[in-house]
């Protein structure tokens, strides 16, 4: 079915043919044949089923080239002799992979409910009736409509149009919008040339269609080069994680790798020293790395959520804590995006309904994409009054007008309306006050501009309003020009009563606004100041434009309100202040948008905005509010603060403590734990360290935005890891010297060391405050607290022998405890003096 058509020969087929060939009728096809063939395709795609995907997932977590090199010598040791111990060692390998991939699982799902709250949704013909299908639910021989603002799910035929232009950019690099029409196109032509078919991935950007879906999924022409495309470029975090897991692992074989020579060198059993090496490898690796992220970046989309933030990328939540500078516009975020008309009035600033009529005829007639202003228009709900559309000429950010062409039995008039200067400067003559049309003087353009300008200090939205009449029918953008003015729609839209206190609360957590927006200055000027805003530093598009790109990344930073903008230049600011070194958001819904979207290192829209923004933001919002984005901020940097809590305590205590194992090993005669026990010290840690990722945050970390500091972190792995070490010796010292204990109690003594100090270095590390001032989550208490009790009485329990635990008398427990308080107040001490050497380091 799919492939009889053939990939991208398919513009010269006749449309009838197409709908033979496809088996298919103008109306659509059925539910029942739709849901047939997405099997169909479903299953020539391969697209991975859930189960397949968490099966892989699974094999991932045992794919840990330490983990299969560890149970490869297990079961040769096992076959060796050594059974018993085998089989422990592979049950805890085991427990701990499955914990592992339980997490990912339960973060992963979580994920794919959300995503699925904004998945984007065509409208297409089922049953002859349409309906919302999202994209994956697309087919050959469906028929769509498509209207402005539509991402294109497939590539299709257009089987009917009305002034149809499509923004194939992301295919051929071509910005400006072409139009497409139904017809046959020789098979020949260029991409660019084919103006009867649309690519999937490309956007409508005004008109509306019907279109034959031909190919979809990997078929389709961007399905083909998206392949190389997939891959989105990482994170600061991502990429810092990343390296960092390397060097820790690199670190890792190494020195199981020099411990594993010099115990041979000291003539220990070949396969203790193997075993004992790949286990201090396995404990001493980052393995939790990956699932710590993923949980601690679900919890937090998931907390974001509550707070009516999606997120569509999770790692983009990392960034979202990193944000400083948010670049907003101004409808629906700064005002309540609810505009209403408050009156159309003429040249002199008195209500007609000549020109209410005008201005009514053009937002009713036009076929663009739905839009604010338009809206509040049509709902005037005039009557036609015998006129009927001749053409129109789509809005577009560049001109900032709108025209329509209409006719009625005595004339033709064409009438344009836009921001204002842009309509002035096309009009050469005005509508005077008893009707007829006079020229502009410089004393009447004067006074035209002087009501503008009071209208939007008054806090109105202005639009200017423009006719001619017209000769024939035949209309283009150069029609537009000796228009007469004819007067100003006068729309209002509030400001949102929260936005003062949202940007207070912003400017609290380190952030600071821009406001971008294509309104004009005086407006923009007015809404900056009625939210607080002390003499804002206003810039307009024009001005914008002459300055160079240096110049641009200065001013841009002393900027607070950017006005009269257009498409390109919101994309510029943000690249300028990204040079600025901040780390720049960007909170836009409309087509014009889509750029400065893309560019920003946040890329936020909202659930009602066009599908291309949505499409290329990183967050969606369900509610368009200020106060939402502050909530999501601190989601952000909690995530991104719990996640910096684990990378310090595998760093400090985990590091160090198998550290010193390995040292301790070179000068006993027998090894300071047994491979099992140092995997099951492993085990019995990551239970609270899982749950680190939900733990609270202290208030005071909220406040600055979080950064990925590998410095910060290699220094307090040095100071930590020799903190730890320096314990790990006084056990030694205490428990071989000076009780002179045998291998097991030695074993056992050394073995609730290493648990217990892994767990306190949590409850120092988790705050910067003292560590009984700041309350920890309550899962991260509980957890911990059977993870010491196991460390206590494992040696006790029945299965104290096969684990090879035994505790030799009891002072040698209180000696454990003595250490291990010291361990707590000098660990507090540390951290004190870690810290405000760090800040005063900067
Ligand atoms: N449909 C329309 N018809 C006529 N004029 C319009 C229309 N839409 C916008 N304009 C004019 O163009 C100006 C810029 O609008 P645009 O939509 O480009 O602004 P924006 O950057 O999205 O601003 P915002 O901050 O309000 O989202 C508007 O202030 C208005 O004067
Ligand atoms: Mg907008």
């Amino acid at each position: 079915m799919l492939t009889e058509v053939g990939s991208r020969q398919f513009s010269a087929v006749p449309v009838e043919q197409l709908y033979t060939q496809l088996k298919c009728a103008k109306d659509g096809l059925t539910t029942g044949e739709a849901a047939e063939r997405l099997k169909r395709q479903d299953k020539l795609f391969r697209t991975e089923s859930q189960f397949k995907k968490e099966l892989k997932l699974l094999f991932r977590q045992f794919f840990n080239p330490l983990v299969l090199l560890l149970v490869v010598a297990v079961l040769l040791s096992a076959i060796l002799g050594e059974s018993s111990d085998a089989y422990i060692i592979l049950f805890i390998l085991l427990v701990t992979g499955l914990l592992g991939f339980w997490q990912e699982v339960n973060a992963g799902r979580a994920f794919d409910r959300l995503k699925k709250m904004i998945e984007m949704k065509h409208t297409v013909l089922r049953n002859g009736s349409t309906v919302e299908v999202a994209t994956a639910g697309i087919v050959a021989g469906d028929v769509l409509k498509l209207a402005a603002g539509d991402i294109i799910p497939a590539d299709c035929r257009v089987v009917e149009s009305d002034e149809l232009h499509v923004n194939e950019s992301t295919l051929t690099g071509e910005s400006y919008p072409v139009e497409k029409a139904p017809g046959e196109v020789d098979a020949t032509l260029p991409l660019a040339r084919k103006h009867n078919c649309l690519w999937q991935g490309t956007n409508v950007v005004s008109g509306t269609a019907r279109a034959l879906v031909v190919n979809t999924g990997s078929q389709t022409l961007f399905g083909q080069m998206a392949h190389s495309l997939t891959q989105t470029p990482e994170t600061a975090f991502e990429k810092g994680i990343r390296r960092f897991g390397f060097f820790l692992l690199r670190i890792t074989i190494i020195l199981a790798l020099v411990i594993l020579i010099a115990n041979l060198y000291f003539k220990k059993p070949l396969f203790d020293a193997v075993l004992f090496s790949l286990a201090l490898a396995v404990g001493m690796a980052p393995e939790l790395l990956p699932a710590i992220m993923t949980f601690a970046m679900s919890a937090g989309a998931r907390r974001m959520m509550k707070k009516k933030v999606i997120v569509k990328k999770l790692s983009s939540i990392f960034n979202f804590g990193e944000m400083n500078v948010l670049c907003t516009d101004k409808t629906g975020t700064i005002t309540e995006g609810n505009v209403k008309v408050k009156d159309i009035v003429d040249a002199y600033g008195i209500a007609s309904n000549e020109i209410r009529l005008y201005a009514w005829l053009n937002a009713y007639l036009q076929n663009g994409f739905p839009n604010p202003l338009d809206k509040a228009i049509v709902s005037l709900n005039l009557s036609l009054n015998g006129y009927e559309k001749i053409n129109e000429i789509p809005y577009d950010f560049i001109r900032k007008r709108l025209s329509v062409a209409v006719r009625n039995e005595q004339q033709r008039i064409f009438i344009t309306k836009g921001a204002f200067t842009n309509v002035l400067e096309v009009c050469t003559s005005v509508r005077s006050k008893n009707g007829d049309t006079e020229p502009i003087s410089a004393d009447i353009r004067d006074e035209i501009e002087k009501r503008f300008i009071a209208y939007s200090e008054d806090g109105c939205r202005v639009l200017g309003l423009a006719v001619k009449q017209l000769e024939n029918e035949k209309i283009n953008r150069r029609d537009e020009q000796q228009m007469t003015f004819v007067g100003y729609i006068l729309l209002e839209d509030p400001l949102k009563e929260s936005a003062q206190a949202s940007i207070e609360k912003l400017e609290k957590m380190h952030i600071g606004i821009k406001i971008i927006t294509g309104d004009n200055r005086y407006a923009a000027l007015h809404a900056a100041q009625k939210i607080g805003m002390k003499n804002p530093v206003v810039l307009i598009g024009e001005d914008l434009d002459k300055l160079s790109p240096e110049a641009l990344v200065i001013k841009a930073k002393q900027t607070d309100v950017f006005s009269e903008t257009e498409p390109h230049q919101k994309e510029r600011i943000v690249k300028a202040l990204q040079k600025s070194h901040f780390t720049v958001a960007y909170l836009g819904d409309g087509i014009n948008d889509v750029a400065a979207i893309n560019a920003a290192d946040i890329g936020i829209s909202t659930n009602n905005a066009v599908d291309v923004a949505k499409e290329a933001a990183d967050f969606v919002f369900l509610e368009k509010d200020l106060a939402v984005l502050a909530e999501g901020v601190y989601e952000g940097r909690r995530s991104f603060a719990n996640s910096m809590k684990y990378i310090f305590i595998t760093t400090g205590a985990t590091f160090g403590n198998m550290l010193s194992v390995a040292c301790a090993s070179l000068f006993l005669p027998f090894l300071p734990m047994l491979p099992k026990q140092i995997l099951l010290t492993n085990l019995i840690t990551d239970f609270p360290f899982l749950t680190i990722a939900a733990d609270r945050v202290d208030e005071d970390q909220l406040t600055m935005p979080g950064q990925w500091n590998l410095n910060l972190i290699r220094n307090f792995m040095i100071t930590y890891g020799l903190h730890s070490s320096l314990f790990d010796l006084a056990t030694f010292y205490i428990l071989y010297f000076h009780f002179r204990l045998s291998e097991s109690p030695f074993q056992t003594g050394w073995f609730m060391e290493s648990v217990i100090t892994e767990i306190l270095i949590i409850f120092i590390v988790r705050t910067r405050k003292f560590i009984l001032k700041s309350k920890p989550g309550k899962l991260l208490v509980i957890t911990s607290s059977i993870a010491v009790l196991m460390a206590v009485v494992l040696p006790l329990s029945p299965f104290a022998d096969i684990l090879g635990l035994s505790i030799a008398h009891t002072r040698q427990v209180i000696a454990i405890i003595l250490l291990l308080l010291t361990y707590v107040i000098t660990g507090e001490w540390l951290k004190r003096w870690f810290f405000k050497r760090s800040a005063q380091k900067g």
